[in-house]
């Protein structure tokens, strides 16, 4: 059977739980922001050649090589304009690959050099996100993430609990993986515990699974960024029978969700290649894994071209994609009924009226 085509896929409702907003700026809005608040540091003010400095610098096979990228998209979104504009744009562009929900997070604390308040950045971007969703099929949310290296952690998830009644639904941390694991936070996590707020942390990506573990055990993580290195603890014979050890099996049994992002991990070096990802043995196995961005702009990618990567190397389908949606919108950090709502309403019946006109595999 005819495998699903790139332009198939972007009529599927999706859903996104991990996409950057400092990771996803369109080129030329780069350009164009730079020059309104003269900022000169930019390698090219050509919008193509731009778009491929990107790439090729984030391509680098290391995460710190690839976060130094983001200087200078965190550069040019130092304005309520300019943050507005960005957020804007970021949702009508997913709204555009056919995504009905998504949650998209960046860093308050990266956003004060011209000295603006935490709340004014958050207020700001919600702003964006409404306007840029408007007349679309996209509900947008925000997770406010605090920066690993720095100490603002506790800061911020006051800030998104502040928020929460207007579009911020959880928290995160960011950053360079290794020397800075998630216990560093630890008093972060338990206020928002105590608060009754939604959280998700980067882990197992740079690092392996003593991150994972710190994450799940020590900080109770409602979901898992990239947490790739749980392959680590399973182990496939030459019959290709795997057993999992103790970690594995926890955050299978209880249904941690995996937010992967291959292609954002290939860049980095967390994955070999597509092919090797460990998502494919991952989805197997039936790990609550969902197919995530990371970051449009360095890593070149929407989640529709995501997909469309998995179906060409994995061979999946409707079948496969509906449920990678079905994961994350289950794991959405969204009250209950409107899970539920997107759930039956949307995300259900979309698939089957895609399946019934294009049965591609
Ligand atoms: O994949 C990632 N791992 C760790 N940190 C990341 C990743 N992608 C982006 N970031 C960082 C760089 C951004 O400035 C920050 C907030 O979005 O989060
Ligand atoms: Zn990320």
């Amino acid at each position: 059977m005819a495998s699903l085509t790139l332009d198939q896929i972007r009529l599927a409702p999706k859903v996104l739980l991990h996409d950057h907003l400092d990771g996803g700026l369109r080129p030329a809005t780069v350009v164009e922001l730079a020059d309104e608040c003269g900022y000169t540091a930019l390698p090219t003010t050509d919008v193509t050649k731009l778009g491929g400095w990107f790439r090729g610098g984030a391509h680098s096979g290391s995460l710190v090589r690839y976060l130094e990228t983001f200087s200078h998209t965190v550069a040019v979104m130092q304005t309520p304009e300019a943050l507005a504009r960005v957020a804007r744009e970021c949702a009508e562009d997913l709204a555009a690959d056919g995504i009905v929900y998504a949650e998209i997070r960046f860093a308050p604390e990266l956003h004060t050099e011209n000295g603006l308040s935490l709340d004014a950045i958050v207020e700001a971007v919600l702003d964006g996100l409404r306007a840029g969703s408007e007349g679309t099929g996209l509900h947008a949310r925000v997770l406010c993430t605090a920066m690993r290296h720095q100490a603002r952690s506790l800061e911020i998830a006051e800030l998104a609990v502040r928020w929460r009644d207007q579009g911020v639904v959880g928290f995160d941390i960011a950053g360079a993986e290794a020397g800075n694991p998630p216990t560093r936070h630890l008093d972060a996590f338990q206020y928002l515990q105590r608060a009754n707020g939604h959280f998700t942390i980067h882990a197992g990506e740079a690092f392996g699974l003593p991150s994972i573990w710190e994450a799940v055990q020590w900080c109770n993580a409602d979901r898992l960024g990239h947490g790739v290195r749980i392959v680590d603890d399973i182990s496939v014979d030459v019959e290709g029978q795997a057993s999992l050890g103790p970690l594995a099996n926890y955050v299978r049994d209880t249904r941690v969700p995996l937010e992967m992002c291959p292609s954002s991990n290939v860049h980095t070096g967390a994955a070999r290649s597509i092919a090797t990802h460990p998502i494919g043995l991952l989805r197997d196995l039936r790990f609550r894994v969902t197919v995530n961005t990371d970051n449009r702009l360095m890593s070149d990618v929407t989640l529709s071209s995501e997909f469309a990567t998995l179906v060409e190397t994995f061979g999946y389908g409707w079948s496969d994609i509906r449920w990678f949606t079905l994961n994350a919108m289950k794991s959405a950090f969204l009250p209950f009924d409107q899970r539920l709502d997107l759930i039956d309403d949307v995300i259900k019946p979309g698939f089957d009226a895609l399946a019934a006109s294009a049965p591609g595999a």
